[in-house]
């Protein structure tokens, strides 16, 4: 009312602002106010916040320890820990703590914590099923009485990538400490081992992964140890089923007649360019390699791969530089699938990225070649001296001759900025995959037998018996279970998978991988990046 009043006076601000300070309320208002305060301040500052805790017990024992009591909500999912049973004291520990589960998120339960009471009950003198069974019989919050570790290990934990080179499946392997907890994976699947504490149990999650929490999988050693036993239970027969596989059918033994022949129709010649590397006998000789599986005709190579010395291989993300030479492209197939038609087409598109290898044989020339176009005719000498001496990515006899493909030879296309395209088998997929060549492998697989009946109506396969002919319906199944074979045996190394069902479509996939493998980041093995052994 007073403040009213003043306003409705004809006063300047000064004034105003003068007369309001000095007003009799406002005077008495500020000094409660401040009195208020300055009271507040000292009865806040003399107070103790701390908590007041119970007297300890008098007769508290000396060995007392710290508890700790860890509620979690359950929601469903895994704990995300596995127990363990001291064998002499009865005692349940955690044994571990799985990455990204549960127990890991709420940062409270460790491996190494004494379990003492579950949801309120002793474990004592329990199995550890019995507490599972407890645990997973208990909805929503699960409550857990613990003696923490007291000398918990630093998590200095680096995370490792690594290719599968076996198969495995927890719910098959009765040694695994606890089956849910395992991850199962395949040859070839792509695994971040985030947890290599435990020597014999890593933690992993398989990539592209969409869980955050890992899985059990047995380490480098464990799981080497474990094929070893699986290799040593198995009977001899099956030891030897790749070589059984390669047996000889009577069509396949060579008509001594006719090969040599046919040579020239493979060896086309556009715009001046040579289609190298798709001569008839190269190929018949590789066909009889593995025809036969002999040691005396076998298209070798040196570094066989051995998936028991290593069942994980480290890998790591690469991009090949624009300035860097390209990767080697390797495509691999059953015979007939057509890779010699699509790396022939592929190089015919544009003769001046993509080219051969130039193979060696010990084969005379003939009048109309010219070593270095169709092959590198050189003698048997120097062959074997280069075999010795570890030149060829794979190589064979074939009535008498020699034939192979040189690593100098791929490297030849590659010094020159081109993009070498090779087809191999896939015995031979090793000896490429090196630091100096970084093969790409592109596996070309059939289409079904009905696609293939309907897409093969003009095709003609390539035998070594009288001349090329019609495929059968018997070539269609055996393309079929040969792909099944390589793909069980070698899909691990498998960049890039692809159906070559229509011609057209097939190489537009080829030029697409072939793309990918030069421009887009890949995984590759960790050793080519830091290379160890160079063969
Ligand atoms: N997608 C396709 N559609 C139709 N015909 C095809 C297709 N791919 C390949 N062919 C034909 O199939 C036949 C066999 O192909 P190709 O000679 O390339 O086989 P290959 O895989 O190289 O086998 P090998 O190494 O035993 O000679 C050829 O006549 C080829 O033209």
């Amino acid at each position: 009312e007073e403040v009213k009043h003043s306003i409705n006076k004809e006063i300047n601000g000064a004034e105003l602002l003068y007369s309001l300070l000095n007003a009799p309320w406002l005077k008495s208002l500020l000094k409660v106010s401040l009195g208020a305060l300055i009271s507040t301040h000292d009865m806040v500052a003399q107070k103790d916040y701390d908590p007041v805790l119970p007297p300890i017990p008098d007769n508290l024992p000396d060995d007392e320890e710290a508890m700790r009591i860890v509620c979690l909500v359950k929601n469903k999912q895994q704990l995300g820990a596995t127990i363990k049973r001291n064998g002499i004291t009865g005692e349940i520990f955690v044994a571990r703590v799985i990455h990204g589960g549960l127990a890991d998120r709420s940062g409270l339960l460790h491996a190494g914590d004494r379990i003492t009471e579950v949801n309120g009950y002793s474990v004592n003198g329990l199995e550890p099923e019995q507490v599972i069974e407890r645990l997973a019989r208990s909805q929503g919050t699960l409550m857990f009485k613990v003696v923490p570790i007291t000398d918990r290990p630093v998590n200095n934990q680096t995370i490792l990538y690594v290719r599968a080179m076996a198969d495995y499946s927890p719910q098959q392997d009765p040694a695994i400490p606890c089956a849910e907890a395992g991850m199962d994976f395949r040859k070839g699947d792509l695994l971040e081992i985030v947890d290599q504490s435990d020597s014999l149990w890593w933690q992993a999650k398989k990539l592209p992964s969409t869980s955050a929490c890992a899985g059990l999988i047995p380490s480098t050693n464990l799981l080497r140890r474990k094929q070893k036993e699986f290799w040593w239970s198995q009977p001899y027969h099956i030891l030897h089923h790749c070589l059984s596989y390669f047996a000889l059918s009577e069509e396949d033994l060579i008509d001594e007649k006719c090969v040599e022949a046919e040579e020239g129709e493979f060896s086309t010649n556009i715009e001046g360019i040579y289609l190298t590397g798709f001569r008839r006998s190269l190929r018949l000789c590789r066909r009889q390699s593995l025809n036969t599986g002999s040691s005396q005709q076998s298209f070798y190579t040196r570094s066989g791969y051995n998936a028991l010395n290593n069942p994980y291989e480290e890998v790591v993300r690469y991009q090949r530089n624009p300035q860097d030479k390209h990767r080697l492209v390797a495509l691999v197939g059953p015979s007939g699938v057509g890779v010699n038609e699509l790396r022939r087409r592929l190089i015919k598109i544009n003769p001046v990225t993509f080219q051969g290898a130039v193979p060696h044989t010990t084969r005379a020339a003939r009048s109309y070649e010219e070593s270095g176009k169709e092959y590198h005719f050189i003698n048997r000498e120097l062959f074997e001296n280069m075999v010795y001496n570890n030149r060829f990515l794979e190589y064979g006899e074939y009535k008498d001759n020699f034939y192979g493909t040189s690593r100098d030879a791929v490297k030849d296309v590659l010094n020159s900025g081109r993009i070498c395209v090779i087809d191999i088998e896939p015995h031979a997929i090793q000896s490429v995959r090196t630091h100096e060549l970084k093969a790409y492998i592109i596996y070309v697989k059939p289409p079904t037998a009905e696609r293939m009946k309907e897409t093969r109506k003009d095709a003609q396969i390539t035998t070594n018996y009288y001349d090329n002919r019609p495929f059968k319906e018997e070539d269609f199944q055996e393309m079929e279970e040969a792909a099944r074979k390589m793909e069980s045996h070698y899909c691990q190394f498998f960049d890039s998978v692809m159906v070559n069902d229509g011609l057209q479509d097939s190489c537009v996939q080829l030029l697409r991988a072939v793309r990918r493998a030069q421009d887009e980041p890949q995984w590759v093995p960790a050793s080519w990046i830091r290379p160890t052994e160079e063969f």
